[in-house]
């Protein structure tokens, strides 16, 4: 008896030191295939570990997104290696840095000689390879200047304000009708029908609600594991990518038929303008290089904003404090009218002090864009440390706005750390920064106080479940999309 139990016991020892030898040599692959090929500069790598093979740090990433504390993926790294701020990981199937201090994540986003767009390839497959994530630097400039005005500034704004502001009203109204609603997916369908209309002048809300649909398929795929089996995200994003760009094609066909036919009464659009743009050499966009521009546009412009409404929307009624002192702002805008103005101006926005901090505030502690992928160039230097040429580097947004070096207390929402306090360079990055700066922020921002302002006016939010969890992934939302009934506000409701 004795005799077998010895037997039994120095099997378990050496089954446990195989176990530990083998989980050895497994977490040093990474550093064999990637970190030793350095010769010398591998000393000169930031801190961090490269993971398991094949995975890397994915299981720790999505581990932490799927659980109710996402921080604690880049609070690991700071509790291993400390504060550097700049850490070596193997991320989305590369050796890569991860950047959270504010210097490190404001050199990366403007130094475009060491710099150039990283995204994964299944995120380049889904978006499009003629996208601004998959051109060369010279076509991203050119595009970028000829799209980017259409967006933003004054006049694109003064065009689009009323639009804006019919649908915000119509929808609000409408939802006070509907009873039970996913507060978030009707905000999507708002800002997605307010993008469709900027750049194809489409108000079919049958399209513009199928459209929406592939698009949420294909953002739950540019997050997951690119694996293109039946059943996974990626190949429903796929097919979703397939679907949405046999629809656009079939808007571009009708629109070149139009332009045939000199329809000359209607309004130019972003389409017309894409259309209409040639290089120094005579070339216009083929069909393919305007369809990656139209999905990553009407992509990148109605997600964010949808979230960022909901987000602030939430935050409010969480704090009845700021929400009174957001109203009384909205109230003073109207009470200073003139009599015979009817709806919104520029103006009237840019006073909005408040509700622009209250904005900011959201944009931060939500922080929409978790990370912007780039990649070196050459081997670069930052902070002392070396990122080798051919690596990836994620600018991690969520943790520069979440530190509490540079945000005290930096998950609660208060929109008075705003008074008097301008962000140093590289700290405040909702919208990216460099010549890779969101186009559409004015747009954005714009959007979002229109709808504020009528629903703090006029509307209050009963949320059926108001604790639900939160999901981080693809994009931090409630589990249940926000379900609520959205209410006429009574005089007294405050
Ligand atoms: C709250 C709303 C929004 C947020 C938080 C947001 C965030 C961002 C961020 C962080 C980037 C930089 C990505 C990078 O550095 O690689 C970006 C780029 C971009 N955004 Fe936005 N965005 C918002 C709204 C919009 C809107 C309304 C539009 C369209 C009108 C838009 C169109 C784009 C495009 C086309 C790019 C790529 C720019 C380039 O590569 O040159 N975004 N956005």
């Amino acid at each position: 008896m004795e005799v077998g139990s010895g037997w039994v016991m120095t099997a378990m020892v050496i089954i446990m030191s195989m176990l530990v030898i083998l989980r050895w040599v497994l977490k040093k692959v990474n550093w064999l295939l990637y970190e030793t090929k350095l010769g010398d500069k591998q000393y000169a790598l930031p801190p961090g570990d490269l993971g398991w093979p094949f995975i890397g740090n994915m299981w720790a990433f999505l581990r932490a997104f799927k659980s109710s504390d996402p921080d604690s993926f880049i609070g690991s790294f700071i509790n291993r290696f400390g504060r550097t701020g700049i850490y070596k990981a193997f991320m989305f199937g590369n050796p890569s840095v991860i950047v959270t201090s504010p210097e490190a994540c404001k050199r990366v986003l403007t130094d475009d000689d060491a710099f150039k767009p990283g995204w994964p390839v299944s995120t380049v497959e889904l978006i499009g390879k003629n996208s601004f994530i998959g051109i060369s630097y010279e076509e991203h400039k050119r595009l970028r200047r000829i799209t980017a005005a259409a967006v933003n500034g004054y006049e694109a704004m003064s065009i689009y304000l009323k639009y804006i502001e019919d649908n915000v009203v119509s929808s609000l109204e409408k939802w006070t009708k509907m009873g039970e609603i996913e507060f978030l997916t009707e905000l999507r369908r708002l800002t997605f029908k307010i993008i469709m209309y900027i750049f194809l002048s489409s108000e079919s809300e049958l399209v513009s609600d199928a459209l929406e649909k592939e698009y949420t398929a294909l953002n739950l795929g540019v997050r997951a594991m690119a694996i293109n089996i039946p059943g996974f995200a990626y190949h429903k994003a796929l097919k979703a990518r397939k679907y949405l760009v046999a629809i656009f094609q079939s808007v571009v066909d009708e629109r070149r038929e139009q332009r045939k036919s000199n329809n000359a009464t209607k309004k130019k659009d972003m389409m017309d303008a894409l259309m209409d743009v040639e290089d120094e050499n005579g070339r216009r966009l083929s069909d393919e290089e305007i369809i990656d521009i139209l999905v990553m546009y009407l992509n990148a412009g109605h997600e964010s904003s949808g979230h960022t409404m909901m987000w602030a929307t939430i935050y409010l009624q969480n704090h009845p404090e700021f929400l009174q002192k957001a109203k009384e702002e909205q109230e003073r805008i109207i009470r200073n009218r003139p009599p015979m103005q009817k709806g919104l101006t520029l103006k009237e926005f840019r006073e909005m002090e408040y509700l622009s901090k209250v904005i900011d505030e959201t944009l931060r502690v939500l922080t929409f864009s978790l990370t912007a992928f780039r990649e070196a160039k050459n081997d670069v230097t930052i902070s002392g440390y070396i990122i080798p040429k051919g690596w990836k580097v994620l600018v991690w947004f969520r943790g520069v706005h979440l530190d509490p070096e540079v945000y005290p207390n930096p998950k609660e929402f208060d929109p008075s750390r705003w008074d008097d306090f301008t962000p140093k360079a590289g700290s405040f990055l909702p919208f990216g920064g460099g010549s890779r700066l969101c186009p559409g922020n004015d747009l954005a921002k714009l959007e979002i106080a229109i709808f504020l302002h009528h629903f703090l006016l006029n509307y209050e939010l009963d949320r059926l479940n108001p604790q639900c969890p939160t999901r981080y992934l693809p994009h931090t939302r409630p589990k249940d999309n926000c379900l609520a009934r959205v209410k006429k506000r009574q005089a007294s409701s405050l």
